[in-house]
């Protein structure tokens, strides 16, 4: 799906006015319309409260609709009208205008009268529109709204939440009502306390303006996903399905490089061999037995050499940074040609020789967590400027970077991909090993390094988000995801079957 700025969603809707030939006012009835319809069905008691607080803007404007249509469908309804939110809009104002015609009072301060469990706060004090500090007034609400232990459903945006530098204040909403396209800013970890859950709703913004626009951002969403995924042909065998070849362990770390490797197999491709030292040899023979093994070094990799084809390769997983290792592993990257995921401390081992970037076969994926991201790009000020500079960075050395967070961003070819599955449970040892491993499979299987990178991180999420409702977040760990790929990859063809 793709993510606009605020600016191309202004033009999404001057362009749907004028093609549709419908006026700012009727758009605005629209958008409420689907919030409204949307509350109805998930609140069908209509003794919930709807305490709607509304800017002045046109998300107050959204917000007015909002308490009108509840009204007249029998909800009770309290309306505040936030000061210090700008100059009214004219839709706002039209609309402020029909409550009044509505018999709905606002600011009427009283107190309620109903249980506390029924009351809902809609927020609508600010939405994209945002564009300097929340002042003292608006602060004031928002804290209000903040510190009250009801539920909080802010329409389009979480009041507060700037979409294009970092927010200080906003609504921590439990649910946010987006008009049309979700926001980039909902993804940003610094924004991780602010949004709880996102629901896009259509309202029928123009199609050709949608699928025309070029935009740089991108959700892997559902259809993205689909879009990407190669099921596995009728007639395949082992040898059509591709060969992995996984690279790492030290003494120590020879569950980095089992993980890694079983994952490669279960994601589909045909044949997996991992690279060791000779320490880990009757550990991945006997944890893995599907797994072919060679050796180089006794207790660290002190070599790379082989005489195997691989499709794809991963290398870096519990590698260990001996300078035996470092050597090997710049020797073997100087010459590499084949498809590769670089991880772990073949990571680290890069950032220390940062010249050697440009001679990585291009598309090359690498797949650093925060901190191996900071040690190859240096640091970043907040999470807009980190987004700019993974795009720059991918750019620059054409290759594709895959930076594990909660919500993990592909950049590749100029464009930033964001993930749209996964959770707290995939916080645990070894899940950045599996990732690995599941990317190189799909390499292996041919996917193209783009589709391997960015369905393979949805993927990943998939197994972990199926995983979690059986285990439980504490209790997931990194096997699991494996032994839930199973189950994602069922639920992605189920999926595609009800198409
Ligand atoms: N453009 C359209 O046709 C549609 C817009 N819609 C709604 O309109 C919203 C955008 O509306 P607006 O552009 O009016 O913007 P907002 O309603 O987000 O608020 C901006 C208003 O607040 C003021 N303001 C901005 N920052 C402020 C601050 N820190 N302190 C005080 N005042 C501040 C601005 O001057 C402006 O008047 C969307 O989020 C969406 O909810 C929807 O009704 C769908 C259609
Ligand atoms: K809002």
């Amino acid at each position: 799906m793709k993510i606009f700025s605020a600016s191309k969603i202004r033009e999404a809707d001057e362009t749907t006015i004028s093609r549709q030939g419908i006026t700012t006012g009727e758009l605005m009835e629209r958008a409420g319309t689907e919030v409204f319809l949307w509350l109805k069905k998930r609140f069908p008691d209509k003794e919930t409260v709807f305490h709607v607080f509304c800017g002045k803007g046109n998300n107050g404007g959204d917000g007015l609709v909002v308490a009108r249509l509840l009204h007249n469908d029998n909800y009770k309804v309290v309306v505040d009208i936030v000061e210090g939110t700008g100059n009214p809009s004219e839709d706002f104002t039209a609309n402020f205008e029909k409550l009044e015609q509505n018999n709905l009072a606002c600011n009427t301060n009283e107190a309620y009268e109903y249980k506390k469990h029924k009351i809902i706060f809609l927020d609508a004090i600010f939405g994209i529109g945002l564009n300097r500090e929340v002042g003292a007034e608006a602060k004031e609400a928002i804290q209000r709204i903040n510190n009250s232990a009801v539920k909080i459903i802010s329409i389009d945006v979480p009041s507060g939440m700037f979409m294009d530098r970092k927010s200080d204040i906003a609504v921590h909403s439990d649910m946010v009502l987006t008009f049309q396209f979700t926001k980039l800013a909902f993804y940003l970890a610094g924004n991780c306390n602010f949004i709880k859950e996102i629901k896009i709703l259509d309202i029928g913004l123009d199609k050709d303006f949608i699928a025309n626009e070029p935009t740089q951002f991108f959700l892997t969403d559902r259809t993205e996903a689909h879009q990407r995924y190669r099921p596995v042909p009728a007639h395949a065998h082992k040898g059509t399905q591709g060969h992995a070849l996984i690279i790492g362990g030290s003494y120590g770390k020879i569950g980095a490089v089992t993980l890694s490797s079983k994952a490669a197999l279960k994601s589909g491709c045909g044949l997996v061999t991992a690279y060791i030292p000779k320490c880990g040899y009757t550990i991945v023979q006997t944890a893995f037995p599907e797994a072919m093994v060679l050796t180089g070094g006794e207790e660290h990799i002190n070599t790379i050499a082989f005489d195997i084809e691989p499709k794809a390769i991963g290398i870096g997983m519990g590698l260990g940074q001996q300078p035996e290792t470092q050597q090997a592993v710049l020797e073997f990257l100087k010459h590499q040609k084949t498809p590769m995921v670089i991880d772990a401390d073949a990571l680290n081992i890069l950032s220390y020789n940062n010249e050697w970037l440009n001679m990585l076969p291009e598309n090359t994926i690498l797949t650093p967590h925060p901190k191996e991201l900071e040690r190859l790009m240096g640091s970043w000020e907040d999470d807009f400027e980190k987004m700019e500079k993974i795009r720059a960075f991918a750019k620059e050395h054409k290759i594709i970077l895959v930076a594990k967070d909660a919500f993990t961003i592909v950049a590749c070819n100029d464009r930033v991909h964001i993930n749209s599955t996964g959770n707290a449970g995939l916080a645990t040892g070894g899940s950045g090993d599996v990732l690995t491993g599941i990317i190189t499979g799909l390499l292996a299987q041919s996917y193209s390094p783009a589709d391997a990178a960015i369905f393979g991180v949805y993927l990943h999420g998939l197994a972990a988000d199926i995983g979690v409702c059986e285990t439980s977040k504490q209790a997931f760990t990194a096997s699991d995801i494996i032994n839930y790929l199973g189950a994602a990859y069922l639920k992605i063809e189920a999926e595609k079957a009800q198409k």
